[in-house]
């Protein structure tokens, strides 16, 4: 037993608490005018409820400590993929920030006789130490711990996995009053495996990354720190891929917003006020997913303009239904401010179907075409999906024997979608990648002159019929000439017939 526990449990025999409480407090008094230093203790639990500044102050630690501590404890979270580093029972670590140290140390003490609680408390007591000079506590404490809260919330967007959220049950609330519910979404879609033109690609994550660190540029310019995106273009071509592809590249969580389970404006606004930030909320299919009805032109002049309506016939009361306006709001009005660091996303197959109010400047910040696939999206499949090296898919190469090029001539001209490509190259990934590319090639090939064949025999169907129709001219001109007295009185009973018409109006 060493001399300190001894003392202490002398003391503790010897006098009751409230003086050893006393001398204990003294002694830290004369410890504190001497030291240089100043100390702040980080419980787990803080009263009932948990600490959040101690759970983010161990997730921080864990990015140091796995470089620094002898001893760590490890722990993955529930969906977690990553493992976290912690610091070890009464360890210690040491930490700058601009310049200044902070020594952290784990405290782990048994809990003593159980307080009355509402709820039953772990044995352990656990929290951190922090010792920092007295002289930078004004320096940078608030800004410590504030750096502190934002790495952690970084470290675990980047080790969760994304969430999946999705409004099945409309706008009812579960037992936790949640109206969404979430499943662990792990889309394997990235920027690398999206088939697109690659300056487009780096035109679109340059606006992400831009959005993503644009937290004092938007409260400068006093705008809402909310971006909308429009991803129009045939099925198959990758709209559902690149929001996949935005929510890992942003470490940001998905609401599939289905439209048609919500009812009314104000379903809708409780929707969006349970959703957090660091969020793409999307709406696919928008064109389907509403019934569009232009009330303007069957209502009079005061009705508000062209409205989509949801889930209800167009009798229903605008109270009670989802409106175009509604939707507006949602997205750009003051409602879409609740709340910041949102990207709204909405996805058509046929653009012209959407209201122009949708799409008029300054609504959705960027229109995306998702097209056919061009050629250095087929580029990046045949990389991802058979393993051809930039160098091959150069053309430079010597066993290269015209096929990139002939795919090159073709490729435009077959309109087929990244999606289509990809089944070819997936039947294909266990040949030889150069008899996978000929495969590919055969098919562009049919693909056109299947195009050319229905649109020569569309011309050739075209032109009988209007040589059908200039040999009923002929014929009818023809009659006309040889009996224009019939034709005179079929005028006249027209005529007739009109003047009748006229009298009987
Ligand atoms: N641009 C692309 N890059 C890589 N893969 C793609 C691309 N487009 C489509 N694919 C492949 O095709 C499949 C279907 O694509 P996706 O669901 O993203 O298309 P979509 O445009 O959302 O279609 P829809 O309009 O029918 O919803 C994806 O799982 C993916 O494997
Ligand atoms: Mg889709």
């Amino acid at each position: 037993m060493g001399v300190f526990a001894f003392c202490q449990s002398i003391l503790h025999a010897v006098f009751p608490p409230e003086i050893r409480f006393a001398v204990a407090k003294l002694f830290n008094r004369l410890f504190n005018c001497f030291s240089s230093y100043c100390y702040f203790d980080i419980t787990e639990i803080d009263g009932v409820n948990t600490n959040e500044l101690y759970n983010a102050v161990q997730v921080y630690l864990s990015s140091s400590a796995s470089v620094a501590g002898s001893r760590l404890s490890l722990t993955r979270a529930l969906n977690s993929s990553a493992f976290t580093f912690g610091l070890s029972n009464n360890d210690r670590l040491v930490d700058t920030f601009r310049g200044s140290t902070a020594t952290w140390e784990h405290v782990v003490t048994q809990r003593q006789a159980q307080t009355f609680s509402w709820r039953p408390l772990p044995d352990e007591k656990r929290g951190f130490t922090l010792r920092i000079k007295k002289k930078d506590k004004p320096l940078i404490l608030h800004a410590y711990l504030d750096h502190i809260m934002d790495t952690a919330n970084d470290i675990r967007r980047r080790n969760q996995d994304r969430l999946l959220y999705t409004n099945s049950r409309g706008g009812a609330m579960d037992s936790r009053g949640h109206p969404w519910e979430s499943v662990p979404f792990k889309h394997p879609s990235t920027f690398d495996t999206l088939a697109m033109d690659p300056s487009k690609k780096e035109e679109i994550m340059a606006d992400l990354r831009d959005f993503a660190e644009g937290n004092t540029f938007y409260q400068k310019t006093g705008r809402a720190w909310k971006r909308g995106y429009l991803l129009y273009g045939p099925p198959g071509t990758g709209k559902s891929s690149m929001i996949a592809a935005m929510a890992n590249y942003l470490g940001y969580d998905i609401y599939d917003l289905e439209l048609t389970e919500v009812h009314t404006n104000s379903e809708l606004r409780k929707l969006l006020m349970k959703t957090t930030s660091k969020s793409i909320i999307v709406i696919e299919d928008i064109d389907c997913s509403i019934n569009l009805t232009n009330r303007s032109s069957k209502k009079p002049s005061s009705e508000p303009p062209s409205e989509f309506r949801a889930g209800a016939g167009p009798d229903d009361s605008t109270a009670k239904s989802m409106t175009l306006s509604g939707l507006l709001n949602f997205t750009d009005g003051l409602w879409s401010c609740c709340g910041s660091e949102r990207i709204f996303v909405f996805t058509t197959n046929r653009i012209e179907k959407l209201d122009p109010a949708l799409l008029r400047s300054g609504r959705m910040d960027m229109h995306i075409f998702m097209s056919y696939c061009s050629f250095p999206a087929l580029k990046i499949l045949m990389k991802n999906y058979v393993g051809f090296d930039d160098g091959e898919l150069d053309g430079e190469q010597e066993e290269d024997d015209g096929s990139l090029k002939q795919l090159e001539q073709v490729i435009d001209e077959a309109e087929i979608t990244p999606a289509d490509v990809s089944e070819v190259l997936i039947k294909n990934r266990r040949r030889e990648k150069r008899d996978a590319m000929k495969e590919l090639l055969e098919v562009l090939k049919s693909r056109v002159e299947k195009k050319i064949a229905g649109s020569a025999s569309a011309a050739a169907r075209k032109k009988s019929l209007n040589e059908e129709l200039e040999e009923e001219e002929e014929e009818q001109e023809k009659r006309a000439l040889e009996s224009p007295k019939d034709g005179g009185e079929a005028m006249d009973t027209c005529n007739g017939k009109g003047a009748e018409k006229g009298e009987e109006n």
